[in-house]
């Protein structure tokens, strides 16, 4: 747990109809500034943390215990970059009808600063133009304009679902660089989603192993990797495949 904590997840637990135990008896903290990793096999209820903690759960699902303590505001960074934006609304208006709602600027100063996040994110000047769509943007384009959307709400925690999952490695290093750098400057903290733990151990100051909707085991990065105590952790890291040694030469 952190000492001066900005989100507190205590015994947390969200329900369907179908099942009282999607998440169950879920806790953790994060303070300021601090990257904290959620870690886990499918369905093991990352999102739907995640999404509690932004107050939108799906419809069927509900908090039936615990709560959720947060002294700054959060935005999410969704799986599908592509599918987190309208198609029918150019890229820079989607923007500018964020900030112009969240920092209450005029439309002229909204569009102004949509035109700078975007070139804060890296986004080219020709995709910056007022008639592009995100049709014409690439998957790690998209997922810069996701992040663009969700830090134009100046979130004091950012709550990332595997930004990098739909894309392919080179932008996946990409991206995280980019989230890594802003996190630096801006100063948020993250609760950030992931399947591969390398991504988890170079982002991410503590973890928590959810299994089957309970966290099984939490703590520093390193301890955690290197001495699992959970017998489910420790398949999850043995289950990461070697890089093969190649004939002749060493691994790499
Ligand atoms: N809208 C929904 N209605 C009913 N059940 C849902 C809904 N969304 C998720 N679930 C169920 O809740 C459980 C947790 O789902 P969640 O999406 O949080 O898993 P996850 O750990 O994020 O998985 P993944 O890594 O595959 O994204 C799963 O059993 C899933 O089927």
């Amino acid at each position: 747990m952190s000492m001066n904590p900005i989100l507190e997840v205590e015994a947390l637990t969200l329900s369907s109809r179908a099942n009282p135990k999607l998440v169950h008896n879920v806790s953790f903290s994060i303070g300021k500034g601090e990257t904290l990793g959620l870690v886990g096999e499918s369905g093991s209820g990352k999102s739907l943390t995640l999404r509690a903690i932004l107050g939108l759960l799906p419809q069927g699902i509900e908090q039936t215990g615990g709560q959720i303590k947060s002294s700054l505001s959060s935005a999410m960074v969704f799986q599908d970059p592509r599918g987190s934006l309208d198609p029918l609304c150019p890229v820079v208006k989607q923007l500018a009808e964020v900030i112009s709602y969240r920092q209450g600027l005029s439309r002229k100063a909204s569009h102004q600063a949509a035109l700078e996040l975007l070139e804060v994110l890296g986004l080219p000047l020709s995709l910056r133009q007022k008639d592009r769509y995100p049709s014409q943007l690439s998957g790690g384009q998209c997922q810069r304009v996701v992040i663009a959307l969700a830090l134009a709400c100046k979130p004091g925690i950012l709550l990332c679902d595997e930004p990098t999952t739909a894309l392919d490695v080179t932008v996946q290093e990409q991206i995280i660089e980019t989230i890594s750098a802003l996190q630096q400057e801006l100063g948020f903290a993250m609760v950030f989603v992931t399947h591969n733990l390398a991504v988890a151990s170079a982002m991410c100051s503590r973890l928590c192993v959810m299994r089957q909707g309970q966290i099984v085991e939490q703590g520093d990065t390193l301890s955690l990797l290197q001495a699992p105590q959970d017998a489910y952790t420790q398949m999850l890291i043995n289950s990461v495949l070697p890089v093969p040694v190649l004939e002749g030469g060493e691994q790499r």
